[in-house]
C-alpha cells in the first residue's frame, strides 16, 4: 500500500520528458503474437504495471520475453496454449487485445472477460461482432469468452457501430493473417490505431487507411518480426501540461507531438495558457489568470476522455462556470467526489459536470478511483493550500513512470510513500503498526530482464 503526499504551492519549471504510450504498448505487445518468424524488438516501452500484465500474458502463450531497461524483445514462433491465465488477464481491460492475435495465429482462444477501471460498461460487443464476420464462433461462458474458426480467419466487411479504439485493433490484427480483404467502416481513429497499423505494415501485414475512419486490411499468410519506436504518450503529455498551467509554471514537455494533442492545446489556449511548439515538444506557459472554459470528451480527433479530470482539476482553479461532458464513458465521474474534499464546487448532472471555478482548494485525504482520476488529484493537490494525501495509486501505477518523481524534478513539493508492515508486527493479533519509508522513486523502476521460463533462442 503507499501514497502520493502533495504539499501545494509550487510553481513548476523545466523540463519532462514523455515516456512511451501505454495505448500504444499494449496492442503492439498483443500484435507481436502474430509474428510466426523473427523476433520484434519494441523500444520507448514504459515500466508500467499495465504493461507488466501484457508481458505476462504474452508470455503465458508460449512466447519468450526479454524485457530490458525500455524495451522489449519477443519470440512468438511456438505458442503453447489458446487460454491465457484468466487472473491476469481480469487484472486488465487491455488483454482482450490478445484475442485476434490468437483468433489468427491458432484459431482459438479460450478467454475471460477483462477486468479495468470502472469508469463505464466497457462492452465488448463490437470486438466479437467483427470475429464472427470473419468465420468465428463465440460461445459465452461464465466469465469466459470461447472462441473458434475453421481453418483461417475469412476477410469481412464491419462496421463498428460505436468507433470502438480496442474493437479496431483487435479486429485490425486478425483480418492482417485473415484470408481475404477485411474492411472496418466507422474505425476508430485515435494516432495509437495508426501506431499499431504501421508496427504491422513493418511486419509484412498491408494495412491501408489508419486513422481515417475505413480502414482496409488485405490479408497475408504469414508476419515477422522487426524493430518498432512506439510513440510518445499524449496522455501523460497532457497530464504534465495540466499540471504546469495550474501551477502558473514554464514547462517543456519532451517528446510530446502537437498534432496528437490538437484538442488539449486548443482548450489551454483559450484558457489563456500559452502552447508553443518546438521540434522535439511542447513549451507550456501559464502567466495569465486562467478562464472557464467548456469542454465535451468525443473519440480522437476530439478531446481525449482520458484528459476529462485532469482538465476539470484546471477548471477548479479558473475564473467562471465551466460544463464538462462526458460522452465516452458512463462513469467517469467519480473524482467530482474526490475533488469535493478539497472544497471543489461541481455538479453532476447526468453526463454533464458543472464546475463552479475559482474556490481556493485546500488539500484533503482523497483516493484515486481509476487512472486518470489519481492524476487529476495531484494536478489539484499541487495548487491545493496545504497537505494532500493521494491514496490508491495501484490505479496511478497503470499508466505513469514515476509521476511523483517527475513532477518533484520539475519543483513540485511531492513525495511517494511506502506503508509496510513489520513482519513480526502484523503476525500481532492488534492493527499492525505502519512504519513509512519516503521514497520519491518509483518501486520497480529498477526492475529490469525478465525472460519468461524456459526461453527457445539463445
Ligand atoms: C488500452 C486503451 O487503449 N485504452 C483506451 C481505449 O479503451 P477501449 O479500447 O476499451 O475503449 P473503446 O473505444 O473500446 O470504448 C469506447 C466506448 O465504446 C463502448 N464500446 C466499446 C467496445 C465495444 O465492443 N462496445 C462498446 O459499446 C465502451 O463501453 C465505451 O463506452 O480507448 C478509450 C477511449 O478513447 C480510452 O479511454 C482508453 O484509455
Ligand atoms: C481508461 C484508460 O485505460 P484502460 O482502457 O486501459 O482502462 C486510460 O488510459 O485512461
Amino acid at each position: 500500500m503507499s501514497k502520493i503526499i502533495v504539499r501545494g504551492g509550487q510553481r513548476l519549471s523545466g523540463t519532462v520528458r514523455v515516456h512511451g504510450a501505454k495505448n500504444a504498448v499494449l496492442p503492439i505487445l498483443a500484435a507481436s503474437v502474430l509474428a510466426s518468424e523473427g523476433e520484434s524488438e519494441i523500444a520507448d516501452v514504459p515500466l508500467l504495471d499495465d504493461v507488466l500484465t501484457i508481458r505476462e500474458v504474452i508470455a503465458s502463450l508460449g512466447a519468450d520475453v526479454l524485457h530490458g531497461e525500455e524495451t522489449m524483445t519477443i519470440r512468438a514462433q511456438r505458442l503453447t496454449t489458446y487460454e491465457p491465465p484468466h487472473e491476469m488477464v481480469r487484472k486488465m481491460r487491455a488483454s482482450i487485445l490478445v484475442m485476434g492475435p490468437l483468433l489468427a495465429r491458432t484459431g482459438r482462444v479460450k478467454i475471460a472477460l477483462p477486468g479495468g477501471c470502472a469508469i463505464g460498461m466497457r462492452a465488448i460487443d463490437q470486438h466479437l461482432k467483427g470475429f464472427e464476420a470473419m468465420g468465428v464462433e463465440i460461445t459465452l461462458g461464465q466469465g469466459f469468452i470461447e472462441a473458434k474458426v475453421d481453418g483461417r480467419l475469412k476477410g469481412s466487411k464491419v462496421y463498428l457501430d460505436v468507433a470502438s479504439v480496442g474493437a479496431t485493433e483487435n479486429i485490425m490484427m486478425a483480418a492482417s493473417l485473415a484470408e481475404g480483404t477485411t474492411i472496418i467502416e466507422n474505425a476508430a481513429k485515435e494516432p495509437e490505431i495508426v501506431d499499431l497499423a504501421n508496427y504491422l505494415n513493418a511486419m509484412g501485414a498491408h494495412v491501408r487507411g489508419a486513422g481515417t475512419d475505413t480502414i482496409r486490411i488485405e490479408g497475408v499468410e504469414s508476419l515477422h518480426g522487426v524493430r518498432h519506436t512506439v510513440i510518445p504518450d499524449r496522455v501523460e503529455a497532457g497530464t504534465y501540461m495540466i499540471a504546469a498551467a495550474i501551477t502558473g509554471g514554464d514547462v517543456f514537455i519532451e517528446g510530446a507531438i502537437a498534432d496528437h494533442l490538437a484538442p488539449v492545446i486548443s482548450k489551454l489556449q483559450e484558457m489563456g495558457v500559452t502552447v508553443n511548439e518546438a521540434d522535439n515538444g511542447l513549451h507550456v506557459i501559464a502567466d495569465k489568470p486562467l478562464k472557464a472554459v467548456d469542454v465535451k470528451t468525443l473519440p480522437y480527433p476530439g478531446f481525449p476522455t482520458d484528459m476529462q479530470s485532469q482538465m476539470m482539476s484546471l477548471l477548479l482553479v479558473s475564473d467562471g462556470t465551466s460544463i464538462v461532458t462526458e460522452t465516452i464513458f458512463e462513469n467517469r465521474f467519480m473524482h467530482v467526489e474526490q475533488f469535493a474534499k478539497m472544497n471543489a464546487q461541481i455538479r453532476v448532472d447526468g453526463r454533464s459536470a458543472i464546475v463552479n471555478g475559482g474556490m481556493p482548494l485546500t488539500g484533503a485525504k482523497v483516493t484515486a478511483t481509476d487512472l486518470r482520476a489519481g492524476a487529476a488529484l495531484i494536478c489539484a493537490a499541487l495548487v491545493a493550500d496545504g497537505e494532500s494525501e493521494i491514496s490508491g495509486t495501484h490505479h496511478i501505477d497503470r499508466g505513469y513512470v514515476n509521476i511523483a518523481g517527475k513532477m518533484a524534478a520539475l519543483g513540485a513539493d511531492i513525495q511517494r510513500v511506502e506503508a509496510v508492515r513489520e513482519a513480526a508486527a502484523a503476525a500481532a493479533p492488534e492493527p499492525a503498526p505502519v512504519a513509512v519509508i519516503e521514497t520519491v522513486t518509483f518501486k520497480r523502476e529498477k526492475e529490469v530482464a525478465v525472460r519468461s521460463a524456459q526461453p527457445t533462442w539463445a
